[in-house]
């Protein structure tokens, strides 16, 4: 529970062990990876709580990296390491649940009261998520809307069958909490279920993850590795973002689909498995198809039973049900939701659908320190007036973002906010009164 274990990915290798000693000197137990798989594989040895991460990495982006990580340990926080240019990235990765960003080179004497921080969020999260017993199946999915009662129905009619399934939703909407119901519904769930994010990893990391290798099929390949299809026979195996998949691999999943069967890299012989395929997207295959990106003969292949989640938005009703129960996921007390909160809520604009509303509980909570939520602890952008801009990522609202933090930093104080952010003391306050950002 104490544990002081922090993880640094960064493929700047004179950075990362800067960092890494900076931390070390703290007392810190600090890990070093200079991909983004070495730290997934790190953050599955070791009881890290917190991780450094680069935005841009030679294998993963930043941003997909961060869902991984949560998938692995949801209550481990991320800081974003961002060159100057990837802010919008930051804010992005934000709105998907890192804790923060800092920016490399010039916040060395930020990131240790960041990192303290970091940690006592991650102690939080992780002691309230310890004491709950996590709910399996069709219980987990939250929810009383017709639109999705009709979703969870179908899903309960397909799930005992062996037909594979397609899972259409914008990101967020809950395809994987779907895919795991279904799994653990059906006849394969005395078996593994198994997931790959065909977007989130290189072409070629993904074709031998998926379809395994014998050994010398490549320089590397040191021995024979078995692919997640032979891992997950008997199985589930779910396929997320399968849009994103490279053409030539999806003639290969078509095989799977058609007669089981599929051969590794570098193997002259035909494996046969018997693996049932949930494979989900948050984009329109039919166009992709029409595009040329996505094979006609899969998608109809895939197609024959397809789910569609709804947007968070099209079922507002759900939103306050949804809110009630990350608070109790997230939160040891009972912990009210004042009216003016709830309001708030109400009317935002879900992007991010139930992954955002998810992070945004979880975040309020952190933030909070009385028994009850107001709106005075949603980010700006929950402000009915200001919604508007800041639900795009257009640069006004990056800006004013970005000002904001910058001003939390130096608890507001003015000339020190306007020499990080390289720009005249009248300026900043020409700025601030341009988005009404309180002088104190
Ligand atoms: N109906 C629901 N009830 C409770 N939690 C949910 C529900 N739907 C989604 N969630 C939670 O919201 C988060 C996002 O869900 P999930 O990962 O399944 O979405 P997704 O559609 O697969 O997203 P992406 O396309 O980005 O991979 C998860 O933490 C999940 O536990």
């Amino acid at each position: 529970m104490n544990s002081k274990n922090l993880l640094i990915i960064d493929d700047e290798k004179r950075l990362c062990d800067l960092l890494a000693r900076i931390l070390e000197l703290e007392g810190y137990i600090v890990h070093k990876a200079y991909t983004g798989k070495e730290g997934l594989t790190l953050l599955a040895k070791h009881p890290i709580k917190v991780v450094l991460c680069d935005v841009k990495l030679p294998d993963f982006n930043g941003i997909d990296l961060l869902v991984l990580i949560k998938q692995q340990k949801p209550f481990v926080q991320v800081i974003h390491l961002t060159a100057y240019g990837t802010i919008t990235d930051s804010v992005k990765a934000i709105k998907n649940g890192a804790y923060d960003y800092i920016t490399k080179g010039d916040d060395n004497d930020k990131i240790i009261p960041l990192v303290a921080k970091a940690f006592e969020a991650a102690d939080k999260v992780a002691v309230v998520q310890q004491q709950q017993t996590a709910q399996k199946g069709f219980d987990a999915i939250i929810g009383q809307s017709a639109l999705l009662l009709e979703a969870i129905a179908m899903a309960k009619k397909v799930a005992p069958t062996q037909a594979n399934v397609l899972l259409l939703g914008e990101t967020g909407t809950g395809k994987e909490v779907f895919a795991k119901a279904i799994h653990d519904a059906s006849k394969y769930k005395e078996s593994v279920l198994l997931a790959i994010n065909c977007s989130a990893i290189s072409a070629d990391l993904l074709e031998s993850e998926l379809f395994g290798y014998k050994k010398g099929a490549f320089t590397g390949a040191l021995q024979d590795k078995k692919g997640l299809l032979e891992q997950a026979d008997g199985g589930t195996l779910f396929l997320d973002e399968i849009g994103d998949m490279p053409l030539h691999m999806q003639a290969k999943i078509l095989r799977v689909l058609e007669d089981g069967t599929f051969i590794k890299l570098g193997d002259l012989q035909t494996k046969k498995v018997q693996v049932r395929l949930i494979a989900a997207t948050h984009k329109n295959l039919l166009e992709e198809v029409e595009k040329g990106n996505f094979r006609e003969d899969l998608f109809y292949r895939l197609s024959v039973f397809t789910l569609h989640l709804p947007k968070l938005n099209d079922r507002k009703e759900d939103i306050l049900f949804l809110a009630e129960h990350f608070i109790k996921q997230f939160s040891a007390s009972t912990v009210k939701m004042n009216a003016d909160f709830q309001q708030l809520l109400l009317q935002h604009n879900w992007k991010g659908n139930i992954r955002e509303l998810k992070n945004t509980i979880e975040r309020t909570l952190i933030l909070s320190t009385g028994a009850s939520l107001d709106s005075s602890l949603l980010p700006a952008s929950f402000n009915a007036a200001s919604s508007k801009i800041n639900t795009n990522l257009d640069m006004a609202s990056i800006e004013e973002e970005h000002i904001k933090k910058v001003l939390q930093y130096t608890l507001g104080n003015k000339t020190e906010t306007a020499q990080l952010l390289g720009i005249g003391l009248a300026t900043l306050y020409r700025k601030m009164d341009l988005y009404s950002i309180p002088k104190y």
